[in-house]
């Protein structure tokens, strides 16, 4: 059962327990939901003090093309992500449905290896004529993932936390431990899914989702399927907004980078702002990823100090992969795409080709008109779009609208940490809530880490040690090293 704010006071306060000081550093979408959950759980027990750079709700982000808003980093979530539901209720945000008849073309750079208009019969019977039954057993395959992995939800709200995103995942269902390790691409082969499927249909989500391919871990590449097979949705007037009011729950939210985290003598932390200031705090939770930098991203590693020499941060940094969001408002050159009719997105799955998809956009009140009549395109693609491309691909544009996010948008699956990073990075003290994003990263997975975050600090608060979390599932170990 979860123990509600008024217990936890009453039990602080009879025990003794002074109000506690909690860090947050990062304002994401996941850094503003533990602030959420701990509010919740510790009321006024609890000081939050988040700390963000930049903008509140960081790789959530709309972006200005013409007077409207778009979504320019994580676009949707998936109607069984429980968390997300739960918030757009408590926040009396609405969604918009993400429309699932779309004209989507896979396309092997200018050569077009299939056309869909989404689940007519014409259209079911076409793809089951290229990929066998594949297509039909896609959904159910998903579903049941979806599924287990729900089981996640009872447990965080019986109060288990988790050292470790493995810990997590396999609390939620052991069939994950393998699918943790094997590439996805290798499981929906032994799953008896077709070649040709894989290698178009998976590697279309893959580079749409994550810009990666199907040598991804199969548990992240069943999160990119989920984010293709729906039901899919986004929040109406931009995703951001859940974490702008997710972050209400903050005592303080201050606008400023973190330089260092230093671990004091007594066991509590010090920030250090990259303005001078120093805060200290009984718990701190690292809610940006520990990345290595690269040209043009926007860095963030945090220097650790006063730690001891067993703790090594630097081999859970990993490499996030760059990803750049070009919106264009124009006329596509559909020839360019090798269609001679109309169509709404397309996945090239071509391997080091200058972009990877491209996709008409609704802006975030779900309005896809213009004033020009032509729509908002968004392309992704690894490197920035030279203007030469962007010509070629549009018989037309309305050049004052096309706009450039680079982004570092999600860990490069392909250039691990040296170690998996756990949740709990020095006790129950320090947490790192970004280390969920090497088993798999959305919106929802951020969401559970947050929780787990919270849950975790109370725990520790409490003294309490809950019973029954499923953590007794083997650990997965992997060239002699521990996952
Ligand atoms: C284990 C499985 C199959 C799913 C776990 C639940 C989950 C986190 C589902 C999310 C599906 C989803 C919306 C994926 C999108 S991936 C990144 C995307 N480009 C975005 O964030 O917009």
């Amino acid at each position: 059962r979860e123990q509600s704010s008024a217990e936890n006071t009453a039990q602080m306060k009879q025990r003794n327990i002074s109000p506690i000081r909690i860090g947050i550093i990062g304002g994401g979408i996941g850094g503003c939901a533990a602030s959420w959950f701990l509010r919740e759980a510790l009321d006024e027990q609890a000081e939050i003090v988040l700390f963000e750079k930049d903008k509140i709700g960081g790789r959530v982000a709309t972006v200005n093309i013409a007077g409207r808003e778009y979504e320019a980093g994580a676009s949707v979530f998936h109607e069984k992500n429980m968390i997300l539901q739960e918030f757009l209720k408590e926040f009396g945000l609405e969604s918009l449905t993400e429309d699932d008849s779309d004209i989507t073309v896979i396309s092997k750079g200018s050569e077009v290896l299939f056309k869909t208009t989404g689940w007519t019969i014409a259209d079911i019977a076409k793809s089951v004529w290229r990929y066998g039954l594949s297509p039909l057993k896609l959904g159910p395959w998903v579903d049941d993932y979806l599924t287990r992995f729900g089981k996640i939800y009872p447990l965080q709200a019986r109060n288990c936390s988790y050292l470790r995103p493995t810990d997590l995942i396999l609390a939620a269902d052991e069939k994950f431990g393998e699918m943790l390790q094997t590439p996805l691409r290798d499981r929906m082969l032994s799953e008896g899914f077709a070649e040709n499927f894989v290698d178009e249909i998976a590697a279309a989500a893959m580079r749409v989702n994550y810009n990666q391919r199907t040598s991804v871990p199969a548990f992240v590449g069943s999160v990119s399927l989920a984010g293709m097979k729906g039901p899919l949705h986004s929040v109406k007037g931009g995703n951001y907004q859940v974490a702008v009011r997710a972050c209400q729950s903050a005592s303080d939210v201050v606008l400023s980078s973190i330089t260092t985290i230093e671990s004091l003598p007594d066991g509590r932390f010090r920030l250090h702002t990259s303005t001078g200031g120093l805060e200290d705090f009984d718990y701190v939770i690292l809610a940006a990823p520990l990345r290595k930098d690269g040209a043009g991203s926007r860095g963030n590693i945090v220097a650790f100090d006063g730690f001891p020499s067993f703790f090594k941060p630097t081999e859970w940094i990993g490499a996030y992969q760059r990803t750049v969001a070009t919106f264009v408002e124009g006329e596509l050159n559909r020839t360019f795409f090798g269609s001679s009719t109309s169509l709404d997105a397309v996945f090239n799955i071509e391997d080091n080709g200058s972009w990877s998809s491209i996709g008409r956009q609704h802006d975030v009140l779900g309005d896809s008109s213009t004033s020009s009549g032509f729509p908002v395109w968004k392309i992704f693609s690894t490197d920035p779009l030279p203007g030469e491309l962007i010509s070629e691909m549009f018989l037309r544009t309305i050049t004052t609208s096309t706009t450039q996010v680079d982004w570092r948008a999600y860990p490069n699956y392909g250039e691990p940490p040296l170690h998996p990073p756990p949740f709990s990075l020095y006790g129950n003290n320090l947490i790192y809530l970004n280390a969920v994003e090497w088993a798999g990263s959305a919106m929802e997975m951020s969401l559970i880490a947050a929780k787990n975050a919270a849950l975790a600090i109370v725990n520790d608060v409490m003294g309490v040690d809950p019973e029954s979390c499923g953590v007794t599932a083997p650990s997965v170990v992997k060239d002699g090293q521990e996952l």
